[in-house]
């Protein structure tokens, strides 16, 4: 650090946004907080993704034994797999803090020095929707990563500084759904680079037997697989099921959740035997009725049914391409065979 530069206090910073940010932190701890207490937290209480939990766990190992940070990890995969589950758990391992924001809750210099700021040695800090990140950030981003410092410049015109920001060695964990849109110097900047992949039936039974547990629900083998096999291989989803089969068990006086009640709730929220649900059918018919089954383009069927191309992309879609629903051409999406035959009808002739 060069000696002139005076130690940069972000706290004292006039017109400092903290305030906004933790306002921000607020809203979400509270809405979070039905979803945290469901978290496991440690690897072992983690259900599935095995291959990523082995290696996890000696990477873990190694770094403790070596008393040094554990190298930057970047995770990608569809919302709802245990992502940021996964940032906690690493933290709670390593018996290091946690300090969590997302992509584009980090608009300035000043929110990226805000998060590091008090950070302490072997620290998570993990970043949700990294692909999100302005480029200016992801590129202070990288001194932070490999060096340990940030340099930024405080005030304006004449009397604008820089100021040298100095880390300790921490642990980046950035999560993201769209990992292509990652650029590749921040993507290399990562030591551990894995996927996580949607959970099997049998997986995501247990995930749901361990949270009707914890909301001490009863609940029959069959109703927890028939809750798993419609939930799109995504624990979230999973749980969020549960809860609402739990309302309508209890409204039914039912002492436990069983299949048949679990029929009854899902077909009622129109969430159909594969998982599908109302946008789902919407996606698959508006292709089928205006473009006889494709290819189509994303943006033309986004706009047909009324959302976000991105959200059909991260969302929606990786679902119905997973379970051989979609196929993606070069020319576009195509509703495939599979389909055809999940929605009843028959597929027209080529032309
Ligand atoms: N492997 C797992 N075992 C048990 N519960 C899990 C597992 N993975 C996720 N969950 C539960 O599913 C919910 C969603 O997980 P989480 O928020 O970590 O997903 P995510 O991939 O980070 O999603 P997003 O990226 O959208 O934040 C949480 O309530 C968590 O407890």
């Amino acid at each position: 650090m060069e000696e002139n530069q005076p130690e940069f206090n972000y706290w004292d910073t006039p017109q400092n946004e903290t305030d906004e940010l933790l306002r921000e932190v607020a809203v979400n701890a509270s809405e979070q907080e039905d979803e945290f207490s469901l978290r496991p937290r440690r690897l072992s209480e983690y259900i599935g993704q095995e291959a990523l939990k082995d290696e996890l766990s000696v990477y873990i190992a190694a770094a403790k034994q070596r008393q040094e940070a554990l190298d930057h990890v970047l995770l990608f995969g569809p919302p709802g797999l245990g992502k940021t589950t996964l940032a906690m758990i690493i933290a709670n391992e390593m018996g290091v803090h946690l300090k969590t924001t997302s992509g584009p809750a980090i608009e300035k210099s000043g929110d990226l020095v805000a998060l590091l700021n008090g950070i302490e040695p072997g620290d998570v800090v993990f970043i949700d929707e990294i692909h999100r990140l302005p480029t200016s950030i992801e590129e202070m981003l990288y001194s932070a990563m490999e060096d340990f410092f940030v340099d930024i410049m405080v005030g304006q015109g004449p009397t604008a500084r820089a100021v040298h920001f100095p880390l300790p060695p921490f642990t980046l964990v950035g999560a993201t759904t769209r990992p292509g849109m990652l650029s590749k110097p921040m993507r290399d900047r990562f030591g551990i680079i894995n996927s996580l992949r949607y959970y099997q039936p049998e997986e995501l039974q247990e995930i749901v037997k361990r949270t009707a547990d914890i909301f001490e629900t009863p609940i029959t083998p069959e109703g927890a697989y028939a809750i798993a096999s419609r939930s799109r291989g995504t624990p979230r989803i999973a749980n969020r099921l549960l809860k609402r089969v739990r309302d309508f068990a209890q409204v039914a006086g039912k002492p436990a959740i069983d299949a048949a009640i679990v029929e009854m709730a899902l077909t009622k929220l129109r969430v159909d035997e594969r998982g599908l649900d109302e946008i789902d059918h919407k996606l698959l018919q508006t292709m089928i009725d205006y473009y006889e089954g494709g290819p189509v383009g994303l943006n033309t069927i986004a706009a047909n049914i009324g959302e976000e191309a991105e959200t059909l992309e991260s969302m929606v879609e990786p679902y119905l391409l997973q379970i051989g629903f979609l196929q993606r051409t070069p020319r576009g999406r195509q509703v495939t065979p599979a389909a055809y035959q999940h929605l009843g009808m028959s597929q027209p002739e080529p032309k």
